[in-house]
């Protein structure tokens, strides 16, 4: 028995052709001088000694919760659908990616549901996260983001499996379904395993906590369990080594780790640095439409916000006496986020959601998903 499993985990398989179907652009070259200029030759170390301490103690748990779920799999041989998926040669869609990839200028929305975080403490109480799926994906959101981790951030795979059937049942409407992403902590093929048959699009892999070789061995796993991911990195020595690893969507986290600061200045540090054919998400700390537009305006496809939709959420679902039902605050800042408003004029999220202030005025169209 122990043998089927110690074939899957620890060794990682070439993936078995790019759905995605971008092969090293020619536009990776051209990035080269980019890069010459800011990254010094010292890049391609092994970073992992330089892990902050709260990731480093986030991992440890992810140690044991790896060790527990292969346990349990082994245990069960190789028709679980875990093993299976380990064991099987599978396509992965592409929905992630062209979910968040829009034409230029328009910038897509990854919300999160997001209980609590290390940072932050209690952030909203949820009791429902497929209801809070559905508030998001009504307004226009293109994916959802799905916190696992039950210590850090009192999420589950339960949370997930639930808002990934709901986002299913919205299959013959329009917008079409949300993908779901599994934010954990993955270090080991066997979450990603796990997330695709709990039936995420794609997972995180953040480059901090893995390191130059398991960044690349866990992008390959994804590839042949059949599952995109968000590669996530903080300096421009992560984003080189998602880029050379083939990374097709990178994360830029603003939240130091270290410090807990979010700065949105690491987004626009970094985004020059990101090749066009990749997707580019700006990650933290995004409180309002101002924000969102000024990385729309770096060039950003995508960002991805968690605490902000949270409480709004969890507002407007307890002063309900001043929304009229069905209205959400969390859907107005989404809308606020998509509309082609202007830093320049500045209206303030509830001028855009209501149509007031000189950026509004670009939106109405926008707005209505
Ligand atoms: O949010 C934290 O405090 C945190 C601490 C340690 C590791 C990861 C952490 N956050 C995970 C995330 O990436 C965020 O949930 C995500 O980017 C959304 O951020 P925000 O919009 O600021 O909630």
């Amino acid at each position: 028995m122990m043998a089927f499993v110690s074939a899957f985990f620890g060794v990682s398989g070439v993936g078995t052709g790019r759905a995605l179907g971008q092969s090293r652009s020619s536009g990776f070259q051209a990035l080269k001088s980019k890069w010459d200029a800011v990254v010094p030759a010292r890049m391609t170390t092994d970073i992992k000694t330089e892990i902050p301490d709260v990731l480093k103690s986030i991992l440890e748990r992810k140690e044991e919760e790896v060790a527990k779920l292969k346990a349990e799999v082994e245990a069960a041989g190789p028709d679980h659908p875990i093993a299976k998926r380990l064991a099987g040669e599978n396509e992965v869609s592409g929905i992630f990616y062209s979910a968040l990839k829009r034409p230029n200028n328009t910038l897509t929305i990854i919300a999160e549901i997001k209980r609590r975080s290390p940072s932050k403490g209690h952030i909203a109480y949820i009791k429902d996260p497929a209801l809070l799926s559905r508030t998001y994906w009504e307004a226009g959101a293109s994916c959802i983001s799905v916190l696992t981790d039950y210590e850090g951030f009192g999420g589950s795979l339960d949370d997930l499996r639930e808002v990934v059937s709901e986002q299913k049942s919205y299959k013959d409407e329009y917008p079409p379904p949300c993908p779901v992403l599994r934010k954990d902590f993955t270090i080991d093929e066997i979450q990603i395993a796990e997330a695709a048959v709990a039936g995420a699009s794609a997972v995180l892999l953040i480059v901090s906590a893995l390191g130059e070789k398991r960044t690349k061995e866990l992008l390959d796993a994804c590839e042949r369990i059949g599952i995109e991911a968000l590669v996530e990195v903080h300096d421009e020595d992560e984003l080189k080594i998602a880029v050379d690893s083939g990374a097709k969507i990178i994360g830029v986290n603003n939240r130091n780790l270290r410090t807990f600061e979010v700065s949105l200045e690491t987004a626009r540090r970094l985004r020059p640095l990101i090749p066009d054919d990749v997707v580019s998400v700006a990650e933290s700390g995004i409180s309002g439409n101002l924000d969102a537009w000024e990385l729309r305006d770096m060039g950003y496809n995508s960002i991805l916000v968690g605490e902000s939709l949270c409480r709004a959420y969890e507002l407007s679902t307890e002063t309900t006496t001043m929304y009229q039902r069905g209205y959400n605050q969390a859907k107005g800042l989404i809308m606020a986020f998509k509309a082609k408003g202007s830093v320049q004029f500045g209206p303030t999220t509830s001028a855009a959601f209501y149509g007031r202030g000189e950026g509004a005025k670009e939106t109405l169209g926008e707005m209505s998903i």
